[in-house]
Formats: C-alpha cells, sequence, structure tokens
C-alpha cells in the first residue's frame, strides 16, 4: 500500500489552547480509517488541517507521500452540518464542485445525472434540500464530496443526525460506496460499534492537546453485517476503546479538580 495522508510532527493551537501537539498519523491508499475521540478534543481541527481550511504551526502534512501546503480542493470534505444551499436544487448542489473547477453547464448536467441513481437521488434531482429527509441530505452531501474528483474523503460525523434504521442503511451503502469507487476514507464518529464496523483501522484521539494516537487494527472479517458485532474479536476491540475513551474521560476530570 501507498501512503495517502500523512501528519509528521504537526502542532496546532487556537490562540492559547493547544489542541495538536507533534501529532503524527498515516493513512495509506484505499484505506477506511475511524477515527474516534471524547468532544471538543479536536477531531474537526483534524480534518480541516488535513482540507487546507487550517494550516499547522509546525510540521507537515502530506498528500501522496509529499509535502502538500496547498492542500484545498484535493480532498473531499464533508463537514459535520451538510451546509446544502436551500435555493439550489439536489442536482445544483451536488454539481457544486464541478462549477468550482470550471465546467461547462452541460458537462455538469451529464456528469450530475450520470451519477445520481447510485446515491439513490434520480428522482430528486430537481427538488430542494428542504424536502429532503436526513438520509437524502447525507446522500447530497456525500455525493457532492466526491464530485470533487478527490480520491480522499474526510466524512465527520455523517450519519449523527440519522435514526437508527437509516444510520444502518446508510452505513451499508457507504461501505459498499468505499469498495465501488477504491477512494480512501476517513469517518468520524461517536459510536464505538460504527467505528468498528466500518473501518479497517480505528483511530482512538486522546489527550489534551492530543499526541501519539492509539491505532487499533480491526481483524474482524469481511464483508460484515450487524451479527459481526457477536464475533470475539469485535467484542474485545470494543471494550479496548471504551476502555481508552474511560481512562481518558477520567483523566479529564481529575484535570478539572474532579
Ligand atoms: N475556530 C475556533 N476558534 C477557537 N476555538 C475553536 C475553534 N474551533 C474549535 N475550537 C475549540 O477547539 C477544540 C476542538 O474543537 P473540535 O471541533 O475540533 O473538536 P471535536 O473533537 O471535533 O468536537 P466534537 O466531537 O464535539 O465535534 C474545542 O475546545 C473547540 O471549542
Amino acid at each position: 500500500m501507498r501512503e495517502k495522508l500523512a501528519f509528521s510532527q504537526v502542532s496546532f493551537s487556537y490562540g492559547d489552547q493547544p489542541i495538536l501537539d507533534r501529532f503524527g498519523l498515516e493513512i495509506q491508499k484505499g484505506e477506511l480509517v475511524s477515527l474516534i475521540g471524547p468532544s471538543g478534543i479536536g477531531k474537526s481541527t483534524l480534518f480541516q488541517l488535513a482540507a487546507g481550511l487550517l494550516q499547522p504551526e509546525h510540521g507537515v502534512i502530506r498528500l501522496d507521500g509529499q509535502p502538500a501546503t496547498k492542500r484545498l480542493g484535493q480532498v473531499g470534505y464533508m463537514p459535520q452540518r451538510d451546509l446544502l444551499l436551500a435555493w439550489r436544487t439536489v442536482a445544483e448542489n451536488a454539481g457544486l464542485p464541478l462549477e468550482i473547477q470550471g465546467f461547462s453547464q452541460r458537462a455538469i448536467r451529464e456528469r450530475v445525472e450520470q451519477e445520481l441513481p447510485r446515491f439513490g437521488l434520480a428522482e430528486w434531482k430537481d427538488a430542494y434540500p428542504e424536502e429532503l429527509s436526513g438520509g437524502m441530505r447525507q446522500r447530497v452531501s456525500f455525493m457532492r464530496a466526491l464530485l470533487t474528483g478527490a480520491d480522499l474523503l474526510l466524512l465527520d460525523e455523517p450519519f449523527s443526525a440519522l435514526d437508527g434504521i437509516t444510520r444502518m442503511e446508510m452505513q451499508e451503502w457507504l461501505h459498499s460506496m468505499w469498495q465501488q469507487t477504491g477512494s480512501t476514507m476517513l469517518l468520524i464518529t461517536h459510536d464505538i460499534d460504527e467505528a468498528i464496523l466500518l473501518a479497517d483501522r480505528v483511530v482512538v484521539l486522546l489527550g489534551a492537546p492530543i499526541r501519539q494516537p492509539v491505532e487499533l487494527r480491526v481483524a474482524v472479517p469481511r464483508p460484515r453485517s450487524m451479527s459481526s458485532r457477536n464475533d470475539p474479536a469485535f467484542h474485545a476491540l470494543r471494550e479496548e476503546i471504551w476502555q481508552l475513551l474511560r481512562s481518558s474521560a477520567h483523566a479529564v476530570g481529575e484535570r478539572r479538580g474532579g
């Protein structure tokens, strides 16, 4: 496998609040990696750094093995809120990255119409965001991230706003998209089972600031389904992640004077 994204010795702060301290992480091409960690630790910040919306104060971010200072537009980023434009239809929202890249209206229409079916949105191309369910909105947002043409996708809690059944359907759908496209995907989630079920590796982010993450390989065989949760390797990993997150919550409590 070849390296797709790497953080090497990266430090970043908001004012006097340090978020990352000489942080290191390497993601290989075609991997699907889950990131999990306590709320407010800096997961979204990490994505904004990878996407080029923020720059590190120290250290290097590499794309395809090369230091990359201009990352904007090279990475598909799906932020926590779907940020669909209310006055644009599904097709117009999804086609936005192509518009920014200067494609003709006709080329955009053709490409979007060709892609809509595999996102389950063919019949909704002229609908406005307010007419869509949460799952559909997520799919439009995901399609927009894919149409940037980037083969690295950062998905920040893509399913958090969805109900249980839709969430499970979307997890399966995301997994099939990952297999079809061969893209490298990073997924932030607060759900330990979701983190394990989808990923090749789970990266647990701990500490304030975050230093070296704990990286855990998921040894549960693919294809996975809901019954994979009964696999002993699944149980063991869930327990390990839970213990890590719990000990980190205690450490924070102690620092706060608990
Ligand atoms: N633009 C900003 N300016 C100053 N502080 C910020 C900014 N964005 C985030 N922070 C702070 O940095 C810390 C990390 O935020 P971030 O959103 O990256 O965490 P997170 O792990 O993604 O949180 P959550 O799990 O709740 O989404 C938080 O304490 C947050 O309040």
